[in-house]
């Protein structure tokens, strides 16, 4: 299927060219292109050990491709790592803050790292808007997972970056919390941000997303826009499947 590398007209804020990743003789990422324009939510779908982290750990300079290139806010990650993860708000996958910091120390940290000004209130702000005040003042260590997450997307965002790159982000968060960083992340890209996330969850993209890509086997068998007209006349799950080779098999997803 051909690939709709460019998805709009905007500036682009990421660009992938024919990337690779291999480890040994698996190809995580194979020849992938497309690219991510200003004010979209892009969604990188997939099934389990399709590629979807290896493609966010290249994004953002954290592992190097085999081949191929990426430019993210402009800057090209292979020549300026360190400069994309300057810019660019970052959650990995599974990261957990220092667990020796207490959850104000790690934002303060994060907030000097970024060379902000008057940076309490900003903390402040994410204490409150994500409803863990209380625990501003416990180790990393002793928070519980969602509030650890709750951590590391406060931390993405306390810099108010033109481009977020988060894997996952509503893992471990209870409902109240994941409609409140959805409609935060729906907010942010209509004020002009940026935010590509991965996630296994179609109902997460179907609801947030401006665009999507579906990555298969380390192939992206699928990108577009979600008010694309195929999507829109399609069970978006079925539609899925059928692009992931398992119809009808709902457990993948
Ligand atoms: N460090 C590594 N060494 C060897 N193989 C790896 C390594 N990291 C990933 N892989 C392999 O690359 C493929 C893609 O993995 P990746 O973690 O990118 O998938 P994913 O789509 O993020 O999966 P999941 O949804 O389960 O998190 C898998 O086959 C995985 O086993």
């Amino acid at each position: 299927m051909p690939v709709n590398v460019g998805l709009s007209g905007a500036l682009k804020m990421i660009e992938v060219r024919n990337l690779s990743k291999s480890y040994g003789s698996t190809k995580a990422v194979n020849d992938i292109s497309f690219s991510v324009g200003k004010g979209e939510l892009f969604g990188l779908l997939g099934p389990n050990g399709s590629g979807k982290t290896t493609i966010i750990k290249m994004l953002t300079g954290q592992i190097k491709p085999t081949s191929g290139s990426i430019r993210v806010l402009g800057v090209d990650v292979l020549e300026d790592p360190v400069r994309v993860r300057k810019l660019a708000g970052i959650v990995p996958e599974q990261e957990t803050p220092p667990s020796f910091l207490t959850a104000e120390e790690y934002l303060y940290f994060v907030a000097n790292i970024r060379k902000m000004e008057n940076y309490e209130k900003a903390c402040e702000k994410w204490f409150e808007f994500l409803d863990f005040g209380d625990q501003k003042n416990s180790l990393c260590k002793d928070l519980s997972r969602g509030t650890r997450q709750k951590l590391m997307f406060a931390q993405a965002f306390l810099h108010e970056p033109e481009l977020a790159i988060i894997d996952e982000p509503l893992i471990n968060l209870d409902p109240v919390m994941q409609r409140k960083v959805k409609d935060f992340l729906a907010g942010y890209v209509k004020s002009g941000g940026t935010v590509f996330i991965s996630t296994h969850i179609l109902e997460i993209a179907k609801q947030i997303c401006t665009s999507i890509g579906i990555i298969y086997k380390g192939k992206l068998v699928y990108t577009g826009h979600l008010d694309d007209l195929t999507l829109q006349e399609r069970n978006f799950e079925e539609f899925f499947l059928e692009l992931v080779g398992q119809p009808g098999n709902s457990a993948l997803v």
